[in-house]
């Protein structure tokens, strides 16, 4: 079944992707994480209205934990070859360990990001949607979320590199299943969203109380949006503070201090934040009570550890440097190169090995590079930076000051990380 373009979903459809692509929104490569439930099927035939077949790669994860899992998944097979839209399964199996959910989600989330990887898609498409967005709201306000996390889901976000779109973000579930409904389009029901184990069902039902206090969706949507322009300008801010106030050394982000970063800490502690995101490579942010007693700790002159970054003051500056316990990296490599190791790092080299190892320099390597001390970083930083042997014979520590050949500069200077994360 193919929709009318005019049809009001698809319009707004429309009118979110446009937003993030411009006219050219049909001539992109998607991939459409869909489900099987409501809210994936509709963007799954709202968007098949609008872009040609050839530029959509639909993708459903079995992540094994539910029997009807393999039925939805058929229900999302028939329905792409009906729009005749490519389709593809990715597995997923739970290892035991940490929370299911969350692990699910990483899951997914890798599977999606190598298939958008493997096609060069400009972005994946999720189904999130308005009811998203408020509940989303709840549960950060009793997280006792700030500005950031107020600011809610935004219609196009960036992780590990790649776009994110939600073109339903503007609409709302209700009026999602109705459409289906009316469009006679099939879709499975997860049965753990009438689960209230769930903090998300929770909120959902939570909004409907509210609603006696004056809280309607109307207001959260207001209250969110007005996060959203506060966070944005707080991001400036920020990039203006690490512009003026922040560089990079041997990999460490150093920023300078200044007596009134004590006083008014808000955009200190955001250019810190983002500091620790980008050397310690981590997706998500410290929790703001470990920030703020880490670096508490810091300026009073203590070194101390926080997501793989080891934090420590010398005098006027504060250095971000990553922990050497927190790289776990070890890359094999032949030819020459480029090899990106530990996710930030590009090594080349003039003279290709073969069956070499790139991995943390470390005390047994460092033991080898006997002029580190004039390079002017200290021994903790260098300690992390990356070094190619074979055979356990150190080949080059480019970073440390023995080359051989070898360089490794950082791959995403943190300025121009800072734009989109
Ligand atoms: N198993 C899966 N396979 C592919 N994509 C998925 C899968 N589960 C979730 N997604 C994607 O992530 C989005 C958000 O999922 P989540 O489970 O949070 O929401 P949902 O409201 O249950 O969505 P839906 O009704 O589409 O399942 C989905 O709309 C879909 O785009």
């Amino acid at each position: 079944m193919q929709l009318d373009q005019t049809d009001p979903v698809v319009q707004q459809v429309k009118k979110n992707l446009s937003e993030i692509f411009g006219d050219r929104f049909d001539q992109q490569h998607f991939v459409v994480a869909v489900s099987g439930g409501g809210d994936s099927m509709a963007m799954l035939y709202a968007v098949a209205a609008l872009v040609p077949m050839g530029w959509l790669q639909v993708v459903s994860v079995n992540h094994h934990f539910r029997a009807e899992a393999a039925d939805e998944l058929a229900l999302v097979e028939r329905a792409c070859q009906g729009l005749g839209v490519a389709w593809q399964a990715g597995h997923w199996e739970w290892d035991g360990k940490g929370n299911l959910q969350a692990a699910a989600r990483e899951g997914r989330w890798a599977i999606l990001k190598a298939i958008a990887q493997a096609n060069r898609s400009s972005a994946v498409l999720i189904g999130h949607t308005e009811d998203d967005q408020i509940e989303n709201f709840f549960l950060r306000l009793a997280r006792g979320s700030g500005v950031d996390g107020l600011a809610g889901i935004q219609l196009s976000s960036h992780r590990d590199g790649i776009q994110i779109v939600r073109p339903l973000l503007s609409i709302g579930r209700q009026e999602l299943r109705a459409w289906l409904t009316r469009n006679g389009i099939e879709w499975a029901d997860d049965p753990t969203n009438e689960d209230s184990a769930y903090g998300r069902i929770r909120a959902r039902q939570m909004m409907a109380q509210l609603k006696d206090l004056g809280l309607t969706r109307k207001r959260v949507l207001q209250t969110v949006e007005h996060m959203r322009s506060a966070s944005e300008a707080l991001d400036t801010a920020t990039r203006q503070f690490v512009h003026d106030r922040c560089r990079t050394e041997c990999g460490d982000v150093i920023i300078g201090l200044s007596e009134e970063d004590f006083d008014n800490r808000e955009i200190f502690l955001r250019a810190a934040t983002k500091a620790i995101q980008w050397v310690g490579g981590q997706v998500y942010k410290p929790r703001y009570e470990s920030l703020v007693s880490a670096i508490d700790l810091v300026l009073n002159g203590k070194r101390n550890t926080l997501s793989g970054c080891v934090l420590s003051r010398e005098n006027n500056r504060l250095r971000v440097g990553r922990e050497l316990s927190a790289v776990e990296n070890t890359l094999k490599c032949t030819g020459d190169g480029p090899f990106i190791w530990d996710d930030r790092w590009i090594v080349e080299t003039s003279k290709p090995i073969d069956h070499g190892e790139i991995r943390a320099l470390g005390e047994d390597g460092l033991a080898h590079c006997l002029n580190w001390r004039q390079i002017g970083a200290p021994r903790h930083t260098l300690l992390t930076t990356p070094s190619v042997w074979a055979n356990d014979t150190l080949i080059a520590a480019p970073i440390a000051g023995y080359e051989n050949g070898w360089t490794a500069q950082i791959a995403a200077d943190f300025a121009d990380w800072l734009v989109t994360h």
